[in-house]
């Protein structure tokens, strides 16, 4: 299978920081990624890498199997529209006037007919003449938006697009993302510090903090934590764990296991009896938001949600 995107070992170091850290994920075409992580996890920055912005340190990012800064294309930075920071437009020209300039910019062949069709998409018609200074940041971001899909890209980078929107610009910037995949097949990897709000859009969810995926699950209600008293087992052993695809180990100590899965016992079981010998096994519903905060808490240290062997 080609995936839409490929993070294979990303590194980046910024001024002798370490930023994103041994990074691996597959995207697919055509579903809606959201990204959480509280400031500075590293999600801005995960997106301006696969953005061509941040080259990576060590490791690769492939779009379509293209390995975008060894190869790099203009071909598949048109098939990339984002919403970095707070999109920048032309103070003193209209909101049309601004969509036609940027499509002039990027040699995109437009009719006006097209513009207006953007701008109605985004609920930006009867707005369409009013100079962009006197926009309100609701409006601004709805911009950011129809700019973003102007060129009809496979996949849209949305870093905080609801930020400052008031509840019912929300919601509609949440059924446009919804649109623009199921209509369009648009691939989304949208950033969020709100689990709750980016819950009711995503189709996976990735967890960073401290420049890292810490948790990736597609469940989007509740896990089920599994706390395992196990035989005293190597790092090898636990290493084949992690590699299954449906669990997330998030604490493991040579006689202990902290496990995060949709699964049910019986079938978690079937998988590790084969790797591991099984003391004792105790099993709560966690949601995702308890999940979430239990991840990032302050009172646990870094060593207790790294993947090794203490
Ligand atoms: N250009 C840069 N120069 C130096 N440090 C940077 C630069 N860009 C990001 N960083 C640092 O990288 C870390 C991750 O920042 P990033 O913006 O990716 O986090 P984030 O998860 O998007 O945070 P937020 O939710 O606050 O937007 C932070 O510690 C930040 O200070």
């Amino acid at each position: 299978m080609t995936y839409l995107i490929e993070l294979k070992d990303v590194n980046i170091d910024i001024k002798k920081k370490q930023i994103l850290k041994e990074v691996n994920f597959k995207f697919e075409k055509g579903k809606i990624y959201g990204l959480l992580g509280p400031n500075g996890a590293g999600k801005t920055t995960l997106l301006k890498s696969i953005l061509g912005v941040f080259k990576p340190t060590s490791g690769d990012i492939l779009f379509n199997g293209h390995n975008i800064y060894r190869q790099p294309s203009m071909n598949i930075m048109k098939e990339i529209g984002s919403i970095i920071e707070f999109p920048g437009f032309y103070a003193n020209l209209t909101l049309s006037e601004n969509l036609a300039l940027h499509m002039s910019y990027h040699r995109i062949k437009y009719r006006q007919e097209q513009i207006d069709k953007l701008l109605n998409f985004v609920g930006l018609s009867k707005q369409k003449d009013k100079l962009f200074s006197q926009t309100s940041l609701g409006m601004k971001q709805r911009m950011g938006i129809a700019r973003s899909i102007a060129n009809d890209p496979q996949l849209l980078l949305l870093d905080e697009p609801t930020n400052g929107l008031d509840p019912q610009g929300i919601k509609q910037v949440r059924e446009m993302l919804i649109q623009e995949v199921e209509l369009n097949d648009r691939t989304i990897i949208v950033s969020s510090h709100l689990l709750n709000e980016i819950n009711l859009i995503a189709d996976q969810l990735l967890f960073m903090n401290n420049g890292e995926i810490i948790l990736t699950t597609e469940n989007k209600e509740e896990m089920n934590l599994f706390e395992i008293q196990i035989v005293q087992s190597d790092e090898e052993k636990l290493e084949e764990l992690q590699r299954l695809s449906g669990i997330e180990v998030i604490k493991s100590t040579p006689t202990y296991l902290e496990i995060i899965t949709a699964m049910e016992e019986p079938e978690l079981l079937g998988y590790i009896n084969n790797i591991l010998q099984i003391r004792e096994i105790k099993c709560s519903n966690i949601s995702l938001e308890d999940l979430y905060l239990y991840l990032l808490s302050e009172s646990r240290s870094e060593e207790d949600v790294q993947y090794a062997i203490s």
